[in-house]
């Protein structure tokens, strides 16, 4: 029974199938095309898949894409459903002031992270860090509850809006240094010390909170980036969205 998971970001549309909807699962094909790119899919990287029995998608980039995404679904005979973060799933406690209103793919991706601290055993918090398009960087705490997270503009806005809003900041990628000393470099390096800035502040507060170390996953397109000036133990989970996934359609299944 194979199963078909989308996650649609703000820049990628990724997608995987999987020969049966629950966690550790075989992985059977995946990708990822740029938004501008997805009114193809059907004609050109799913057109030779085997036909998924399931799908579950989780979007975050508005009605009109999954309705583009949808019409290219239409190439099999599926039922289109797509994960609206509530109040409690797949063994999350969503603290959002408004559940409903927590992105789809934090919520799912906090859902994967859930599922790996169970495998390992379970009592420990976890910080979850997605680098995308924007970055976000969430806190579980030891009893699968979400307490909260920071969102900041991932590195692409970051330079983006620097060069609209200046006039003399238009130049290439630079090299992450401690101590930059020329504008390529002063730009990367704060960029990227943004972000991890933002991850190890969200650590010093999840440590305290859950008075122990929590585990640091990370994952999205940009991680690997981030990822070698991290200074706290992480993991990066390239699958953690899919992960997810996986976990919410096996607890549906079961109820
Ligand atoms: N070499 C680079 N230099 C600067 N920014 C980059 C570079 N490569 C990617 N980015 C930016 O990093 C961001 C995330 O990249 P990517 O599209 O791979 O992540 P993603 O996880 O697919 O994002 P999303 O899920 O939000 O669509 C994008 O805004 C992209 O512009
Ligand atoms: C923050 C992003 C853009 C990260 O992909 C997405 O999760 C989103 O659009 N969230 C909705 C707002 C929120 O999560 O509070
Ligand atoms: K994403």
């Amino acid at each position: 029974m194979s199963f078909l998971a989308i996650d649609i970001g703000n820049t990628r549309l990724k997608w995987a199938v999987y020969a049966s909807p629950q966690p550790g699962a075989v992985l059977l094909a995946h990708g990822a095309v740029f938004l501008e790119n997805i009114d193809q899919l059907a004609e050109a990287e799913w057109k030779d898949l085997t036909p998924p029995h399931s799908m579950l998608g989780c979007n975050v980039a508005g009605d009109a894409v999954r309705r583009r995404v949808e019409e290219q679904l239409e190439l099999w005979d599926l039922e289109p459903r797509w994960v609206v973060s509530s109040a409690h799933a797949g063994g999350v406690t969503n603290g959002y002031d408004y559940p409903g209103r927590l992105g789809a793919d934090r919520f799912v991706a906090l859902i994967g992270a859930r599922s790996h601290v169970l495998q390992r055993g379970g009592d420990r918090a976890a910080l979850v860090v997605m680098v995308g398009t924007a970055v976000t960087v969430d806190a579980l705490d030891a009893g699968g509850h979400f307490l909260g997270g920071l969102i900041l503009p991932g590195h692409g806005i970051m330079l983006r809006a620097l060069e609209g809003g200046t006039a003399g900041l238009r130049v290439p990628t630079g090299e992450v240094r401690e101590f930059p000393t020329n504008t390529s470099d002063a730009l990367t390096s704060g960029g990227t010390y943004a972000i991890t800035g933002a991850i190890e502040r969200m650590h010093r507060h999840l440590a305290k909170r859950a008075g122990h170390q929590p585990y640091t996953f990370m994952t999205g397109g940009a991680g690997w980036k981030v990822a070698p000036t991290l200074e706290i133990a992480h993991e990066l989970l390239e699958s953690l969205i899919f992960d997810g996934m996986l976990a919410l359609q096996s607890h549906r299944l079961a109820l």
